[in-house]
């Protein structure tokens, strides 16, 4: 096949900063209709007032269609939140346990601080996005405990409660995923192309650096599997988070890897290699909207496959910043067909 036109995709986890980052990679999401924005700003996107602004701020960069997250701290409030649900302002909440990731310190420490605002979100149907990570413990296995000693309890005391787990990147994470209900989970390019000998094994590639940590390469099958397989639980969240070229080659590595430029062609790619581009627009199109309970989207993008493998995209430079879009590591054939 070399040619392919599914339903336009939504990008479910979307990082796009502000200020001169923002306008620098705005643009690059325009394959994507509607993109779930992150609310980790410094400081947070953490009330319904700071959302609207954020949103116009977004638009006028030149994203149309951003669907807005509240960033929740133990001092949230449960009404704010149901209020700026109720009037259309934000579509989810988002749960970092503090010091988790980037922009994580305002984060929930206490997790009894915050069940009267998940009840409140539990009978209002607001969908919670989850960071599911703890902050102890070997790096590699944070994901797996969190599952064991925080999601579960969650999942437990909120049956109802509508939860995307961010993300995931562990084959434990998508055995959750399958065996519980109301939840489901976003997957990333990085996490399906690459796994942590990719990352540490030619040197020390800063680039591949996210958190989730990359796993190792069991796990990156077991992603490949869920994200292929057709379970509409799985659905596509690119995870871009694009940091200054200067901080992720650094001393001290910033967590992140900016794929929305070429994110669609990776994901393209990675169905074709497991045979499944058939799945393509259930995974990137059809399943999220579904999960949050929208309707997809009514216009279509078509993938082109080329013989000759397409450049990846060099260093974006505008507005004093440069910024380094992820190495697939591998020829990419597929790209998305310019639409004047
Ligand atoms: N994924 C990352 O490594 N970084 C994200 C935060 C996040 O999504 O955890 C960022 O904001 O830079
Ligand atoms: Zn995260
Ligand atoms: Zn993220």
């Amino acid at each position: 096949m070399d040619r392919l036109t599914i339903r336009r995709p939504d990008d479910w986890h979307l990082h796009l900063r502000d200020g001169d980052m923002l306008r620098l990679v705005a643009p690059e999401s325009r394959h994507f209709g509607r993109a779930i924005v992150m609310p980790n700003l410094v400081p947070p996107v953490t009330t319904g007032a700071q959302a609207r602004a954020y949103r116009d701020r977004i638009t006028e960069a030149g994203f149309a269609r951003p669907l807005m997250t509240l960033y929740l701290t133990e001092e949230t409030d449960p009404k704010d939140v149901t209020a700026a649900h109720a009037d259309g302002t934000v579509t989810a909440v988002k749960l970092y346990p503090a010091g988790a990731t980037t922009n994580s310190a305002s984060g929930v420490r206490d997790f009894e601080r915050i069940r009267p605002v998940l009840t409140a979100m539990e009978s209002a149907g607001v969908p919670l996005c989850i960071h599911g990570e703890t902050t102890d413990g070997d790096i590699f296995d944070r994901e797996a405990a969190f599952l064991d000693r925080r999601l579960a309890p969650l999942r437990a005391a909120h049956p109802a409660l509508r939860i995307t787990l961010e993300h995931v990147t562990t084959a434990e994470a998508v055995a959750f995923v399958r065996d519980h209900d109301n939840i489901g989970a976003t997957i990333t390019v990085q996490h399906l192309m690459m796994n942590r000998t990719d990352m540490l094994s030619h040197g020390m590639r800063p680039h591949l650096y996210c958190l989730p940590i990359l796993k190792r390469d069991t796990h990156q099958s077991a992603l490949r599997e869920a994200a292929t397989s057709g379970d509409p639980r799985f659905f596509l969240g690119t995870d871009s988070a694009p940091h200054p070229t200067h901080a992720k080659e650094a001393t001290c590595c910033a967590a992140g890897c900016f794929t929305a430029p070429h994110a669609l062609a990776c994901y393209a790619q990675v169905f074709e290699e497991e045979g499944a581009l058939d799945r393509l627009e259930a995974f990137a199109a059809l399943n999220g909207p579904a999960h949050y309970g929208l309707a997809p989207n009514d216009d279509t993008v078509t993938l082109l496959r080329r013989v000759d493998p397409v450049p990846v995209p060099r260093r974006l430079e505008a507005h004093g910043l440069t910024v380094t879009p992820f190495d697939p590591g591998r020829p990419v054939h597929w790209h998305v067909e310019e639409t004047p």
